[in-house]
């Protein structure tokens, strides 16, 4: 592909990924690779510098922007070799119109920027949080151990047991030790919280929104297996993928339960009131993950986000009915805005008498609101907030 081809491939994937953004469809990271799939002429160099382009004029773009070409325009008011490839040549962009406006260039929309700003972040920590993310892997300690494993790349050790830091596209899918299940790609931040949990060994341990078992799959390392886990969430696909991962980790998870939206009662009867810990990592609008999925901002409006907060009182209010007197909820979203965080914890105590949020320790974060907060700037980790309520 021709330098100009790239700027055009961008444009076309961005006509796709900002309607998909909009009405809440695909990923842009599915949507390049399913371009790429049906396009086998592009090698790897053309590929690595279209996704680049389109990415960095998503993390440009803070309002949605009206078309791939008014996207790729506000990359080219900021880099001039872009702006020099609009120049009609064969398979490339036509030549910037008279007149012809760029895509306007902000964080964020102008209503989520004030959100933000309310929730305790400036600008810093708002641009850090469409930084790049690096790759964080952690070693499955119920088959290796961090400090015997030799891997195709040092990796730097981070301030969890098991947990090492790569550069980002570092190729760890590709390894031996990942297909045998001797290391999980996992942030930073998810490993912080899975050590936080007031979990021992011997508990009943509901992972209520699992999905592909991300944490059940970390916590079933962190207890050497010496917990009942159960395992439910309402997505089938997600919750199909935990069963292989599972076996290829060593992880015994001893119930999967799959969930019908609005009836979670139904299938989860038999761990009413039982439940020592129940884990709510909580559907969220991933405002601490726009490092890795910076179109999430496009896919965000403030009726999304009630939506979002509607689910989360929800899920929070189906953990109360299973867990023990005496037990806890772990309270989890992978945003840093108050409104799935502090927010959603003084709802839950106000509906929940004799409910309290009890401190957590945590090596990295800050306190918010009942809990803790992690963001990319100050803890080099995705952004998440984590409260742990006790039951009376
Ligand atoms: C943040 S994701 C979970 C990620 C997972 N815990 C991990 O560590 O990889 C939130 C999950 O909540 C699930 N969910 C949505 N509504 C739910 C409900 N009513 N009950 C249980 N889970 C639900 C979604 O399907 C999604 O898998």
């Amino acid at each position: 592909m021709t330098p100009a081809a790239r700027v055009e491939a961008a444009i076309e994937l961005l006509d796709t990924i900002i309607p998909a953004a909009r009405g809440k469809g695909a990923p842009a990271d599915r949507i390049i690779a399913d371009y790429f799939r049906a396009r086998r002429y592009a090698g790897s160099k053309d590929r690595r510098a279209v996704r680049d382009l389109v990415y960095r004029a998503i993390r440009l773009c803070g309002p949605v922007p009206d078309s791939g070409r008014a996207a790729m325009l506000a990359v080219a008011g900021q880099d001039e070799a872009v702006a020099s490839l609009f120049d009609g040549s064969p398979h490339g962009p036509a030549p910037r119109a008279e007149g012809e406006e760029a895509a306007k260039t902000a964080l964020a929309p102008k209503w989520l920027a004030a959100a933000l700003r309310a929730s305790g972040l400036g600008g810093v920590e708002i641009a850090a949080l469409l930084g790049r993310a690096p790759l964080d892997l952690r070693v499955n300690a119920l088959k290796a151990e961090r400090d015997s494993l030799t891997l195709p790349e040092p990796g730097e050790p981070l301030p969890v047991p098991n947990g090492l830091r790569f550069p980002s596209g570092t190729p760890v899918e590709q390894w031996g030790a990942y297909a045998n299940g001797l290391i999980e790609v996992q942030d930073l931040g998810s490993q912080l919280i899975v050590m936080a949990l007031p979990v021992a060994p011997g508990d009943i341990i509901v992972d209520l929104c699992a999905g592909a078992g991300g944490k059940t799959l970390a916590l079933a390392a962190r207890l050497g297996n010496a917990a009942c886990f159960v395992a439910a969430d309402t997505d089938k696909r997600r919750l199909g993928n935990l069963g292989p991962r599972a076996e290829r980790a060593g992880a015994v998870i001893d119930h999967t339960v799959l969930l019908d939206p609005g009836r979670e009662m139904r299938a989860l009867g038999p761990w009413a009131g039982r439940a020592d810990h129940v884990l709510v990592d909580a559907p969220c609008s991933g405002s601490g993950t726009w490092r890795r999925s910076p179109e999430g901002r496009w896919r965000l409006d403030p009726a999304e986000l009630a939506r979002l907060n509607a689910l989360q009182n929800h899920v929070l209010k189906l953990a109360a009915q299973l867990v023990r007197p005496g037990g806890s909820i772990g309270f989890v979203t992978c945003s840093v805005l108050d409104a799935e965080g502090p927010d959603r914890v003084t709802a839950f105590l106000t509906q929940h008498p004799g409910w309290t949020a009890e401190p957590l320790t945590l090596p990295l974060g800050r306190p918010r609101g009942g809990g803790i907060r992690l963001d990319p700037h100050h803890d080099g980790t995705d952004g998440f907030f984590i409260a742990c309520l006790r039951s009376p």
